[in-house]
């Protein structure tokens, strides 16, 4: 998704961050030196200075479709609205080994993996219009399919993954009405959108709504999103030869490669060997890192960032103390602060943030008693969760307004969410998909049926299913 939404542009000036001597021998990186972020002025007088997205903030499968007019070229074959992939059923590449594809940089394997799962979407929704509609040419099948593979994108984030991440009857209920409306799936599939967002969901709605402020993903939103702690050390490759089905337990491991091996062109080396069936069922099987303190990868400490165009840059950089200067830079809020503009109650003392004494003895050594110094990347590692919540409280609210505004202010998801715009077939495929799983069933039949026992593709695959409660979903306990 962060592939998909945003990717600050940057200044020409280079900028260097040194450890301090006490600090530098426990630093993979002494020093490091990167581009600032470029900077605007807004022309408003509340907020004078602003930043700059080179992505597309809109929920329009950029990550597989490009962000412009050239990177949209790239990706296209131009026959019968189709993306390209390679007859390997990989992602074609560039004489650099660079991935053709809507977004390349830095990226890692199992992104490509994604990419490829959607643009077979792609293609496959093209071939299903061209049998319906055989009077279509190459750009109405193509316009139509990117709207509605972006749909599906957009449909198994709300309702899927979100609610993996924040596993709670509430928030099950609450990402469900997003998308369906407090009426639910039944209701809207028979009688459209009615009666209002409450009742029908945001999607469907008559006019966009951007609340009088346009559309845009804010600073605040992308340092919420800052989880890299979420990468693990080494991907787990299995091994899918021996027939082995999950629910007699977890398939053998073939492999353990360091992520350094996984992301850029190497990744894409390792990704061909791997193949991409083997890499997501071993994605599937592997739980993500935890959004902790002490949990952050050292591999990020020093690794390669990339250009924009997905070539590899010179310096290298330490992932988290440029995170924290990114959010300085540009200004977002420290963690108290923050939580006063989102009406929360603010800490005052560390004992207020977590239980956990080790964290508090560190979060002393480097703030002393000053909480209002305390970074927001760090805050948001440091709080105590909500039981069923992977994200802490504070980040789970911007991750909400922006869940919904992503839905609300984009007329593909209000007034153009319809059968002239998407075709009657385009939207129906879109309303009978529901996970990711759905997917992956499409385009790797027998993968889940011989490998996962999870309900969803987002949880681990041979974890047992989810329960089935005979409670309806709105009478349950708000957990
Ligand atoms: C192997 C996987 C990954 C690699 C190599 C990677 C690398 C990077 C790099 C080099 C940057 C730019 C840093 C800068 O100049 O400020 C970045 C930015 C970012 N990454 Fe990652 N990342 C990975 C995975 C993730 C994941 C899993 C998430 C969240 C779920 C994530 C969220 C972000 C966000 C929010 C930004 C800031 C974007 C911006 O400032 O515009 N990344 N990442």
């Amino acid at each position: 998704m962060i592939h998909d939404w945003v990717d600050h542009m940057e200044d020409t000036q280079q900028v260097e961050i040194e450890a301090p001597e006490e600090v530098a021998s426990m630093c993979p990186l002494k020093s490091f030196r990167f581009f600032r972020s470029k900077k605007v002025l807004t022309g408003s007088s509340d907020i004078r200075i602003g930043f700059l997205n080179r992505r597309t903030p809109w929920w329009d499968g950029s990550v597989i479709e490009g962000n412009d007019e050239t990177g949209m070229k790239k990706v296209r074959t131009f026959r019968d609205g189709k993306l390209k992939i390679s007859g390997d059923g990989l992602l074609e590449h560039d004489e650099k080994g660079i991935p053709i594809s809507g977004d390349v940089r830095n990226s890692w394997a199992g992104v490509s993996a994604f990419q490829i799962l959607f643009i077979r979407e792609h293609n496959a929704v093209c071939d299903m219009l061209k049998e319906r509609y055989p009077e279509f040419d190459d750009e109405q099948l193509y316009r139509r399919a990117r709207l509605v593979t972006s749909a599906v994108i957009a449909k198994i984030h709300t309702i899927d993954w979100t609610i993996e991440l924040l596993k709670t009857n509430t928030l099950l209920a609450g990402m469900r009405i997003n998308w369906y409306g407090i009426m639910g799936k039944k209701f809207k599939d028979r009688f459209g959108h009615v009666f209002g967002p409450l009742l029908s969901g945001l999607v469907g709605q008559k006019e966009p709504e951007d609340h009088g402020v346009p559309y845009s993903l804010t600073e605040e939103f992308v340092g919420v999103y800052r989880m890299h702690s979420l990468l693990p050390d080494k991907l787990v490759v299995r091994d899918t030869t021996g027939g082995r089905v999950s629910r007699q337990g977890s398939l053998q491991i073939q492999e353990e490669v360091p992520m350094k091996e996984m992301v850029g062109t190497k990744g894409e080396r390792r990704l061909s060997e791997i193949g991409v069936e083997r890499m997501v069922v071993s994605m599937g099987h592997q739980a993500c890192g935890a959004l902790n303190l002490y949990n952050y990868p050292v591999w990020l400490r020093d690794i390669v960032p990339q250009d924009t165009d997905g070539q590899d840059r010179a310096d290298l950089i330490d992932m988290p103390a440029l995170e924290i200067y990114r959010d300085r830079e540009r200004g977002v809020a420290r963690y108290n602060e923050f939580r006063r503009n989102m009406l929360m109650i603010p800490i005052s003392s560390w004992g207020d943030l977590t239980d956990d004494k080790e964290v508090i003895g560190a979060l002393e050594e480097v703030y002393g008693d000053d909480v209002e110094k305390l970074d927001l990347l760090v805050g948001l590692h440091a709080e105590k969760k909500i039981s069923g919540f992977a994200i802490s409280e504070t980040a789970f609210f911007i991750f909400l307004l922006m869940a919904s505004r992503r839905l609300e202010a984009d007329r593909f998801f209000t007034t153009n969410f319809n059968a002239e715009t998407y075709t009657k077939e385009g939207l129906d495929w879109v309303n009978t998909t529901e996970t990711l799983k759905d997917v992956i069933d499409r385009h790797f039949p027998g993968m889940t049926s011989r490998w996962m026992t999870s309900s969803s593709a987002f949880s681990v695959w041979d974890s047992p299913p989810t329960r089935p409660s005979l409670v309806p979903l709105y009478l349950r306990p708000a957990t």
